[in-house]
């Protein structure tokens, strides 16, 4: 049934859940929550209009204005959001959404784990923002602290100093009831899905709202629209023994996202799954950003895995953030760090060079090539490849009989476009 503001509104707003307990829904007859479609970028209203309501900053073309009450129970399951209805002359009246804060922010975070001598500073002095509608990627070496910093993003570990907020409440404050409603704001998928294995796919996505005390019906056709939502609307009934290990992922994001979180947090979902299933699964994760406009930080060691959904990416090294910003850019960052530790990995002699190659010349083969063409002799003294998210950098120490046939080698090598280093 179409909610009567609804109605003949340009931008789609859909029911799209019965919250139990709302806060707000009390005075109101239906429980509804409706959300606007919120396109991922640029993150303003939906409406297109550039003010920021509701400010008195207004366009001469536009006009914010915030929803009277009743709308605030719209709102109670996402108190980063603020829907409004904009007045565009010309355009009629259209609803937008508005995140009024970051969803997630870090400030200062450090844990640490054990006493001296075996005390480990898994996090330290951690900072960052999650903006909304935003998938930030957290990446960095095994053991650099990107399950801690999950963990302690849900309290599920106590951090030794700082403060947590998402979506707006410093849950590092709140006490146990309190923390419990505010973790509702958060859904959680793993690297497994963990799914019981005595109840069929749609009765795991009920499970928690069995524990939130949903009512039998409302649950179950909460469940149904989730499983349909991530494309198992077929296989409600199954259990997940007779399902793959995608299936089984895309039942657990259905559950993470039964509460009607803000943000999904999403710690390494695809590191069990093969390569084309994971592109599947992150295609749907992109996918509920779009159409729920809900938050993602996902934690992965794959930069292919960055590259392919996410907006922004901070990498952590023992513990630390040592660089945040566009993927792209960070991308570029890390490989030329990379590079550059390449380069200076240990002594050539007179007569040998390090060649570093990236993605376009990872399918030379210049060893024979050098051989044919320039007719030298190669020794390979080392070599290897490695691999920066979907980009490969090559890189071989290589020897030669004279000085004269590694400087020829190193012009030819350089004409392909390979990186020369030689000894000083
Ligand atoms: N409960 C704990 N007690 C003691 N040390 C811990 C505990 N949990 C984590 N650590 C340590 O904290 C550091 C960070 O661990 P964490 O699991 O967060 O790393 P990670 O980046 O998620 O690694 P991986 O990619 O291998 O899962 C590690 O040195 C780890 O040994």
């Amino acid at each position: 049934m179409p909610h009567p503001w609804s109605a003949g509104f340009p931008l789609e707003c859909r029911e799209v859940g019965t919250p139990a307990g709302d806060r707000y829904s009390s005075g109101h007859r239906a429980p509804l929550v409706l959300r606007a479609r919120v396109p991922p970028a640029p993150r303003r209203p939906s409406c297109g209009c550039r003010s920021n309501p509701p400010d008195a900053r207004t366009r001469a073309d536009a006009r914010c204005v915030r929803l009277p009450p009743p709308s605030r129970w719209i709102l109670s399951s996402a108190p980063a959001r603020r829907v409004f209805r904009c007045v565009t002359p010309g355009f009629g009246i259209r609803w937008g959404v508005r995140w009024t804060r970051s969803v997630i922010e870090v400030q200062n975070l450090t844990k640490v784990f054990g006493e001296p001598p075996n005390r480990v500073r898994a996090l330290d002095d951690v900072s960052l923002r999650v903006e909304p509608g935003e998938i930030l990627a957290v990446v960095g070496a095994s053991g650099s602290g990107k399950s801690t910093l999950v963990r302690c993003l849900t309290l599920l570990e106590q951090p030794t100093s700082g403060t947590v907020i998402v979506g707006g409440n410093a849950i590092t404050e709140l006490d146990e009831r309190r923390l419990r409603e505010a973790r509702r704001a958060i859904g959680q998928v793993f690297q497994h899905a963990n799914l019981l294995d005595n109840r069929t796919a749609k009765r795991n996505v009920e499970y928690p709202l069995e524990v939130a005390g949903w009512g039998k019906k409302e649950r179950e056709a909460r469940a149904s629209e989730l499983l349909a939502l991530v494309g198992l609307a077929d296989r409600q009934h199954t259990y997940p023994s007779q399902l793959s290990g995608g299936q089984q992922q895309r039942v657990g994001i259905a559950r993470a996202l039964a509460s009607n979180p803000e943000v999904l947090l999403c710690d390494e979902p695809t590191s069990a799954l093969d390569p084309t299933t994971t592109r599947g699964l992150l295609d749907l994760l992109a996918r509920l950003r779009d159409e729920l406009g809900v938050t993602i930080l996902i934690i992965t060691h794959d930069l292919g895995v960055v590259r392919r959904i996410a907006d922004r990416v901070a990498v952590l090294d023992s513990g630390r953030i040592t660089d945040i910003g566009r993927v792209d850019e960070v991308a570029t960052r890390l490989s030329s760090t990379l590079l550059s530790d390449l380069s200076a990995d240990g002594e050539l002699g007179e007569t040998e060079l390090r060649v570093i190659g990236g993605s376009g010349q990872a399918s030379i083969p210049f060893i024979s090539r050098l051989t044919a063409e320039l007719g030298v002799e190669v020794r390979l003294i080392s070599g290897g490849s490695h691999a920066i998210g979907e980009h490969h950098v090559v890189k071989a120490d290589l020897g030669f009989g004279t000085r004269e046939e590694r400087d020829r080698a190193g012009a030819w090598l350089q004409e392909n476009e390979f990186t020369v280093v030689t000894a000083a």
